[in-house]
């Protein structure tokens, strides 16, 4: 059995938002609590990787609020996915952001599904559009990842043409599981709480 850890990524700036996204709500719930919701009901344990605004107060048993690495903090999300990943805690990674509010637990059980150690990561394609921060990695991939934080190369794109990656197909119908909420535009037409 692989031992997968979660990553719910909540470094970002929100400056399209233009307040932090992790408080909007959807359905009376914050976009943070409903990440990491979503993601405990597929694994056991999850890091949350925040910036300087942290949202939550304490940790529980199976959160565990960790912080980017200082040479790359605030880098991006690649920054927050590595610095989770160099704790060594578990050979797989699944990765959330805390802007998917509509995502589902049935989206990542689907992913986990397809894990195969001969790939480096597994990541969900939708009308040919891939979500790379929906998705799995292999701890192994984190020397890759060091590498192209190094050398300012922060796009999660360029990271998975150097990885060999599963991508899986899901439905036009599930389209709807992965709206990005990035600007008040967005979530006035998605969300609405
Ligand atoms: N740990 C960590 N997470 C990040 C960082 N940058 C973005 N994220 C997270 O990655 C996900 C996608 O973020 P984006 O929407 O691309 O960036 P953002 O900074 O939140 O928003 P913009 O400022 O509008 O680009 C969100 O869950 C962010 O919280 C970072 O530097 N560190």
């Amino acid at each position: 059995m692989e031992k997968i850890m979660g990553i719910v990524l909540n470094g970002g700036k929100s400056s399209r938002f233009k307040k932090d996204k992790a408080f909007a709500s959807y359905q009376g719930i914050s976009f943070y609590e409903n990440a990491l919701s979503v993601m405990l009901a597929c694994v056991d344990n999850t890091y949350f990787v925040v910036g300087d605004n942290q949202p939550l107060q304490e940790e529980t048993e199976n959160i565990h609020v960790i912080k980017d690495l200082e040479p790359f903090k605030g880098q991006g999300p690649l920054a927050g996915i590595y610095s989770a990943m160099n704790n060594n805690a578990a050979n797989w990674y699944l990765v959330l952001p805390v802007d998917t509010p509509l995502l589902k637990p049935f989206i990542l059980k689907r992913l986990i599904s397809y894990i195969d150690d001969r790939v480096d990561a597994i990541v969900p394609r939708i009308n040919n559009r891939i979500q790379p921060l929906i998705a799995l990695y292999k701890l192994d991939t984190i020397d890759v990842m060091e590498q192209q934080l190094i050398v300012g190369k922060r796009s999660m794109h360029q990271l998975l043409g150097k990885l060999t990656v599963t991508y899986v197909d899901f439905s036009t119908d599930d389209e709807i599981y992965f709206i990005n909420i990035n600007t008040q535009e967005e979530y006035q037409r998605y969300v609405r709480d």
